[in-house]
This record gives C-alpha cells, structure tokens and sequence, in this order.
C-alpha cells in the first residue's frame, strides 16, 4: 500500500487535492508582495492604490479559505473510498486465505493500524503540498530580492530534509509498538470481558480491573514514547529552522548596510522567513511521519495482496477415502499425541470414542490441514482408489462450537444460497427442527437473535446438523454433534444421517449401545 495505490482510486480528484494545497501558499506569499506595495503607496500617499491592494488581498486571503475547505473535502471523499477498497482487499484475503484468524488481530487491522495510517500519511497529502509550497515560494521571492539570501535557505532545506533520517527507524519502532500494544489491549478486551458473567459470579472482578488496567497501561506508556519521540523530531527540525532565520536577518542586515538591496527588503524577508521557517519545520516532520508508516504500510499490503493459490486448488479432487500412517503431534507445550494407524473406506460410518483428552478432535483437525503433523502423514484417494492431492474444503466439518450467524434459520441452513431453501425445509425436518416450534415462532424464517441467544444448544447443533445435511459432503467429521440434544431426537437424527452414503465419522461420548449398533464400527483412542 503506497501513494500510487492511493492515487490511482481518482488520479484527477488527487490532482485537484495537489492544486488547491499548493494555491495557498502561492496566493499567500503573493499576498505578501502586495503589502510591500501597500507600504509603498501609503507612504506615496495613494488611498486609491492603497485601497485597491487591500480588496484584492482580501480576496486573495478568501480564495487561500475556499482552497483549503475544497481540498479538505476532496481528500475526506478520496480517503472513504480508499478505505472501502482496501477493507475488502483485506476481508477478500482473509477469505480466500482460509487461515484460523483471531478475530482481534483482524479488528486491529481494519480499525486502528489503517487509521494510523491514514492520519500519518495519506492524510499529510494536502499538508505536505502547502509546506513544500511554503518553501518554493518563499524561495523564489527570495531569488528576486538576492541570490545570497536564497544560497543560505536552501542550505538549510537541504540539511532539513536529510534530518528525519536520523530519527526514522526509532519513530517506526514506537508506532509498531503502539499497533502492537493495541493488538493486546483488544485481544484482553475480547478473552476478559467476553467471560464477564463468570467473572460476575465468581466475584472476580478485581482481577479483571487489575489485568486490564495493566494492559491499558502498558498501551498508554506505548503512546507516550511514540510521542516522546515525535516530540524530539520536531525540537530537532524547529531549533534548525530558528537559526536560519537568524543567520538569515543576519545577513539582510549585511547586505542593506552595503546597500546590494534596499530597505524595505527587511520587510519582507520577515514574512517569507516565517513562511519558509514553517516549511522548513514541520516538512520534514511530516516527512519523518509518513517514513515511520512504512512497516505498518507494509503489513496492510501483505495483507491486502490477492491469493495466489488458484491452480493449486485447481489441480486438487475432492477426496472419497483416506489413510492416516504414524501420525503425531507435539504441541508447544511439550505435549506429543500418538495416533493408531486408521483407513477409512467411503461410505463407512465411524464411532469415533475415547477419553477426554485422547486427541479425537485433534485427529480431526489433523485431517483438516488445521493442525500439521509433526511426522507421519494422510493419504487422501478419489473415487477410484487413486491417490490425490485433496481439496480439504469439500470435507464436510461439524466442530464443537461451529457458529451461526445473525440471520434466519432458513439462511443458517443453507449458508445464503438461497437455490437450497427446498432441501433446507427437509433437512430440518429431518434434523428435527419442528419439535422446536415454540422457540422458532416463524418456523425457519425465524431470525437468530445471537445477542439474546434465543436458541438453545441443542437447536443449535440442529441447525448445524441440518446445514451439513444440506451443503453434502464425501466425508463429513461430526465433533459431538449432539451432544445436547435430547436421546430421542438423536436417535432419530442419527437415523437420517447415516442413511446416507458418504463416510461419517462421529465423535461421541454419550451414545447408548442402540446408537452406538448404528454405526458400521468403532475407533477408540487411548490416552
Ligand atoms: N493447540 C493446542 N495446543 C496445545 N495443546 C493442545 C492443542 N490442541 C489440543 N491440545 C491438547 O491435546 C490433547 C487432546 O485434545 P483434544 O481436544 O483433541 O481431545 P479430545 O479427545 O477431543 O477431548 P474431549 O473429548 O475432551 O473433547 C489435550 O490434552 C489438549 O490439551
């Protein structure tokens, strides 16, 4: 993400940006020249003139507040399209990516880092073009009063501008550590206050307020550095600007006494110094912001770029069986899980049981590509025995806490393709969704209400239940699918299930031996 992503969303409203920035220090400074004039005709004694420089510098003065309020608002335009473009760059990524994201370092990304950057740098884009203005007009205006006088300001420009150097890399140091800060602070937001009714019951609430005042803290203390250090770019770059004003009164004074320009010069270098001094100052300011946003800029980018794996999905198939040989896992934390060799045919349904902690879930997350093995593999066959690379999407999933979203049941069912709203009625009833009709007043139509939680668990796994009935799969892994719903309505569920053909492996714990005699046979997982 750099300016010419940025410019290229309306290169003709950045060029009127440009304009309109730059037109105020030009009519500013040109104004300065008129009340030399005006200075002039007072002392000749010519109101007509007098007056006349005066209207017209009120003008000028109107036309510099017209220019600013155009490119204030040309930019907060650009800035609402820029943004919405880049969220769905971002949101696309994260789509098409399929990684497990932390919902608080997506938040991060598409609030606070995209405002850091756009408060330190596309931002800047009109500051920038006045204090470059600033400077260029000053520089002529100085030209057409001696050559000398311009030699020291540009001097002085040049050690300006070669002065964020210097301080760039701690800036872009403290402003990453602001983001990252940032990122904490929501990720306790998200953990702590998401358990707040436990923390109610258990009367915890002094160390909730001690963890996330530590964590406020710590993002405040972020803050100040960052700004401790702006603070010293700035007290570099203004006490450099004040000494050329000195050295340049210095030196009028020089060449008034020797008479190489006249007199009224001391009145306007005044003015052009303050203009100059100020670009001086606060140009390589804002150029020491905008380099300090490189890193986040970078990041935004990586995060924005479109997903290149397109023909790897193409050369995969959707897979029919699989085999697992000497498959483990060693987690962080030093813990190594070990899974029996496993071959699974299609069409065979599976009980998978085991103790708590034996690792069935991770198996199927292993099996997913969530979690990468530490040895051993998976081998995945089509539909004539024939190995594959596999396209892991079109294994159905069914996890412990799958999510609903706040719509109607109907829309939860069939995931928005509304093409399924026949087989969605079905696969209700077949999950036995009606038994539930005092909860769903309006039947499927009726909106999940995620805030209220107006459903309970087992009509959640349900609706669950019924979307994988609906979006059908080769394979499908049910992690305790049932696990609160009723006996009855899970005989009956498992009944439909496992009328079908495709290959379901069921983690259960609860089963009765009814249930369990459903299935073609069982995979137990010793600890
Ligand atoms: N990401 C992880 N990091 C560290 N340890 C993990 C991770 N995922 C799982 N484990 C550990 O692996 C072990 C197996 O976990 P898993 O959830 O697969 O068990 P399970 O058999 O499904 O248990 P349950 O029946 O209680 O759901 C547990 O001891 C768990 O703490």
């Amino acid at each position: 993400m750099n300016f010419k992503t940025f410019y290229r969303t309306s290169p003709l409203r950045i060029w009127l940006i440009v304009i309109s920035s730059i037109l105020q220090p030009f009519i500013l400074i040109t104004t300065s020249y008129l009340n030399m004039l005006q200075i002039s005709a007072l002392r000749n004694h010519n109101q007509k003139a007098w007056l006349t420089i005066i209207i017209v510098s009120l003008l000028a003065y109107l036309s510099s507040y017209f220019c600013d309020m155009s490119a204030s608002y040309l930019l907060a335009t650009h800035m609402r399209e820029f943004n919405q473009q880049l969220r769905e760059k971002v949101l696309r990524h994260l789509y098409d990516e399929k990684r497990n994201y932390q919902v608080t370092e997506v938040e991060n990304q598409l609030t606070n880092d995209l405002n850091m950057v756009n408060d330190q740098y596309f931002n800047l884009l009109p500051t920038i073009c006045v204090f470059l203005g600033y400077i260029i007009f000053s520089v002529i205006a100085l030209l057409t009063i001696n050559w000398t006088l311009l030699l020291i300001t540009l001097l002085t420009v040049l050690i300006s501008m070669l002065l964020p150097k210097l301080i760039d890399k701690p800036i872009q140091r403290a402003m990453e550590n602001v983001s990252i800060k940032n990122r904490q602070y929501l990720d306790l937001v998200e953990k702590w206050l998401g358990g707040i009714a436990e923390l109610q019951r258990y009367a915890a609430g002094d160390h909730l307020m001690s963890v996330m005042h530590l964590g406020a803290k710590r993002l405040e203390e972020a803050k100040l550095r960052q700004n401790a250090k702006q603070q010293i770019l700035s007290i570099i770059t203004g006490s450099i600007s004040q000494v050329m004003i000195f050295a340049l009164f210095v030196w009028t004074g020089v060449l008034i006494k020797k008479d190489i320009v006249p007199f009224g010069a001391i009145a306007v270098i005044g003015n052009f110094s303050h203009y100059m001094s100020t670009g001086i100052e606060y140009l390589p300011y804002y150029l020491g912001l905008i380099k300090g946003t490189s890193v986040l800029r970078e990041q935004i980018t990586r995060a924005t770029l479109p997903m290149k794996n397109h023909s790897e999905s193409e050369s995969s198939e959707v897979p029919f069986s699989f085999k697992t040989k000497n498959l483990t896992i060693k987690f962080q934390n030093g813990e190594t899980l070990k899974f029996p060799d496993i071959e699974i045919d299609y069409g065979e349904k599976i009980l998978l049981t085991g103790d708590s902690g034996a690792g069935k879930s991770t198996l199927f997350k292993l099996i997913l590509n969530f979690l990468e093995p530490s040895s051993g593999q998976i081998e995945f066959k089509n539909q004539n025995g024939e190995i594959i690379n596999p396209d892991l999407t079109k294994i159905g999933y069914i996890a412990q806490n799958s999510i609903l979203f706040p719509s109607t049941v109907k829309r939860n069912i069939t995931m928005f393709n509304d093409n399924l709203n026949n087989l969605a009625e079905i696969a209700g009833k077949e999950m036995d969704l009606q038994a539930d009709n005092t909860a769903f007043v309006q039947g499927l139509n009726t909106k999940i209400n995620l805030q209220k939680l107006n459903i309970s668990g087992g009509q959640r796994q349900k609706i669950i239940l019924a979307r994988a009935q609906v979006h059908h799969s080769n394979i499908l892994l049910i992690d305790e699918g049932t696990s609160a719903i009723d006996q009855t309505a899970t005989l009956k569920i498992l009944h439909q299930l496992l009328q079908r053909p495709n290959t379901i492996i069921f983690i259960a714990h609860n089963f009765n031996q009814r249930m369990n005699n459903l299935f073609d046979r069982e995979i137990h997982l010793n600890k």
